[in-house]
């Protein structure tokens, strides 16, 4: 499976994003061509070079706009968004957004991730500042850099192709910063939104290190955040940040393999055949089984010698656990002996996820083949529970889980 890995060490802004992942090799001609196709009618230029930060050289993006836009002043002027100035307002709304977006020559994934992203931010926006969600006026965010940022972001994602999309923890960095609301708190409030349910550090330096746009490239397309994970590497990019800070003022990407192939285990079956127990002891069993370390407990109606109606208690153990697990058997049960087996199991690579449904949220086992998703379950415990708390059937809770998994998108 084909990973990208988000290293936000020192947070994530759009500009570092945009950088990063065109360090990792996307293609700098086809991210111009595939920007072009949004037909902004404001001027810009994409600045792409090579930079470095505190001896990490990586690759550094500026986007640099000439406003001419009418409600505004009526000489061009310069910004730099880096620098937040409060010169490039530009107050569109996420319906002007949408259309941009919407009236491009994009290709359809592109298109929806950018959408997706913005959505992102106008909630946030509208949650902070208790506006319905089209009332809401963007102010950096919806200044053509941003817009730049973002799709550009939906444009190198979708050029990757990448399975699956992991982030570690998030530095937002503290102090305060000033924007076009006056001077704000960081995180900033719109960050803050975007990134609830997601793990977050705070206060590495004085300074914004995540963006509300940062944020929300993370929160459109992350499934995992987690900073444990096993990566077989195969590049690495880094997008170098506008400040001198203590620590590099960069983000990191990497881009990765995980589980190529199904694995292969050696187990081994315990089993023993019981005609002579109370069946009512088999449950309080199995749970003493689990908690010892079995993989898997099952049981089999038999029949033994002279017709006896019997049970054949059948337990998958790793080598190591057998000793424990035996002795649950010759404890608890009433067999005096257990026939032992090797077996070869072959396990397809899987992940969990948690996602989100109307009613809580479920975690999904996902399983993958020869590189392709080809099945995930939902974790029964969570739907029970679900569907126990909302009283309703647990049928529902599945199906809500099906719609958000089969929807695009969803990893
Ligand atoms: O544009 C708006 S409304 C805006 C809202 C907020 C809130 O938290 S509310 C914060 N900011 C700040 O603007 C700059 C630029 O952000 P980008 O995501 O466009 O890079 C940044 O300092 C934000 O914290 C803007
Ligand atoms: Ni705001």
């Amino acid at each position: 499976m084909k990973v990208l890995y988000y290293d936000c060490f020192c947070g994530i802004s759009g500009d570092m994003n945009l950088g990063a992942l065109l360090d990792l090799g996307v293609d700098e001609d086809y991210l111009r061509q595939e920007i072009s196709k949004l037909n902004l009618d404001t001027e810009y230029e994409l600045h792409i070079k090579k930079d470095n930060k505190r001896g990490i050289s990586g690759t550094r993006v500026d986007v640099v706009c000439h406003h001419n836009h009418e409600h505004h002043h009526n000489e061009a002027q310069t910004s730099h968004k880096s620098q937040n100035s409060h010169n490039n307002h530009e107050h569109r709304n996420l319906k002007d957004i949408e259309n941009i977006i919407i009236n491009s020559n994009l290709n359809d994934k592109v298109k929806n991730l950018s959408l997706a992203i913005f959505n992102k931010v106008a909630e946030a926006e509208a949650k902070v500042h208790g506006k319905p969600l089209y009332e809401v006026h963007f102010h950096e965010v919806g200044a053509v850099d941003s817009i730049i940022d973002i799709v550009g972001a939906a444009v190198c994602i979708e050029f990757l192709k990448v399975d699956k999309i992991m982030a570690s923890s998030v530095q937002v960095g503290g102090g305060f910063v000033k924007c076009a609301h006056g001077i704000i708190p960081v995180p900033a409030p719109a960050t803050v939104e975007i990134l609830k349910n997601a793990p977050v550090k705070f206060g590495i330096v004085p300074f914004e290190t995540t963006t509300p746009t940062g944020a929300a490239i993370l929160a459109a397309n992350v499934c995992t955040f987690t900073d444990h994970m096993t990566l077989s590497i195969e590049k690495v990019g880094y997008g170098i940040g506008h400040r001198e800070l203590e620590i590099p003022n960069v983000l990191r990407i990497y881009l990765g393999y995980q589980d190529r192939d199904e694995a292969r285990e050696e187990q081994y079956i315990l089993e023993t055949n019981i005609d002579d127990m109370n069946p009512e002891l088999y449950g309080y069993i199995e749970e003493k089984l689990f908690a010892q370390g079995a993989l898997d407990v099952f049981k089999s109606a038999i029949t033994m010698k002279k017709g006896r109606a019997a049970t054949k208690l059948s337990v998958l153990v790793k080598e190591i656990h057998e000793k424990s697990v035996v002795d649950v058997i010759f404890r608890e049960t009433t067999s005096i002996g257990v026939r032992k087996y090797k077996v070869e199991k072959i396990m397809l690579p899987r992940d969990f996820i948690k996602i989100n449904t109307k009613y809580g949220s479920v975690n999904v086992k996902n399983a993958y083949y020869q590189g392709e998703k080809v099945k995930y379950k939902p974790e029964f415990e969570d739907c029970k529970r679900i569907a126990i708390e909302r009283n309703i059937p647990i049928a529902k809770v599945y199906q809500e889980v099906h719609k958000i998994m089969e929807a695009d998108n969803n990893c």
